[in-house]
């Protein structure tokens, strides 16, 4: 008999819709069972066992960029190929309209599709201040979640433009899950994960996405102490520097 697929498990939605975080007012979309868990112990590795060289150690977590870093902080030195492991899930988050009359959610970013991933890692404990992503992206973000459930946090400027420290939604993010934030959540908002070891204050008043998670009721008692999360961050980097591709042809070996 055949073996099943790694994504034999994976059904996704028909439009993405149908996915849409309701309680968010800005477009989000949550889908908890993005990659299989097959598809996770697999990508994990490959993060793992990615060249030393790869990581760079931040304060407190630690990140790969793939295919490179940005130049000047915003321009991507040609599209180059991204590893397979990271390209196999893009014609996934592609084969998804967002309803019967629209397309893509990179329809219209200048690629038609992510050409660049971030890896972050965070063991219990780390975090990541809240911050916006900047003017470097099409404002189209896809993160997948591996390892550990995480919270999100979304927060508003205040008027005089300082942080509003009180969220305005929090988000679960699962092991497995798709998060798609898209206009002015991109914007507008500041996202931050808290760099604590225990979510705590978890329910269905407090978390915008409860409708939508894999199994709720494992958050019962209101609380998740975090193992190690990764994350995938997929975007389209909107200047690629031709000059970038040309190099990286010329030293490609044949
Ligand atoms: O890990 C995440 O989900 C968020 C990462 C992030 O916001 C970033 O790298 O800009
Ligand atoms: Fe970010």
């Amino acid at each position: 008999m055949e073996p099943l697929t790694s994504t034999s498990q994976i059904q996704l939605p028909r439009f993405l819709e149908e996915s849409r975080i309701t309680t968010v007012a800005p477009s989000v979309y949550y889908i908890a069972d993005f990659i299989s868990e097959e598809e996770e112990k697999l990508i994990l590795e490959k993060v793992e066992n990615a060249p030393k060289a790869r990581w760079r150690q931040l304060t407190h977590r630690r990140l790969q960029t793939w295919p490179s870093d940005l130049v000047r902080g915003d321009t991507l030195l040609g599209a180059g190929p991204l590893p397979d492991w990271l390209e196999q899930l893009i014609p996934r988050m592609l084969s998804m309209p967002l309803s019967e009359d629209e397309p893509n959610i990179f329809a219209s970013s200048p690629h038609g599709r992510p050409n660049h991933v971030l890896v972050n890692e965070y063991l219990p404990g780390a975090g990541i201040m809240p911050h916006k992503d900047g003017s470097a992206y099409h404002p189209v973000v896809c993160t997948v979640s591996l390892g550990s459930t995480i919270c999100l946090n979304l927060h508003k400027s205040k008027p005089d433009g300082a942080l509003d420290p009180e969220p305005v939604w929090r988000i679960l993010q699962e092991p497995r899950s798709l998060l798609i934030t898209t206009a002015e959540l991109y914007s507008e908002y500041l996202h931050g994960i808290e760099p604590i070891t225990t979510d705590i204050d978890i329910s269905e008043a407090t978390i915008a996405n409860w409708t939508r998670l894999r199994s709720p009721l494992s958050f019962k008692d209101g609380c998740h102490t975090r193992g190690t999360r990764v994350s995938l961050t997929y975007r389209d980097v909107l200047k690629v520097s031709k000059l970038g591709s040309k190099l990286g042809s010329l030293f490609k070996s044949p």
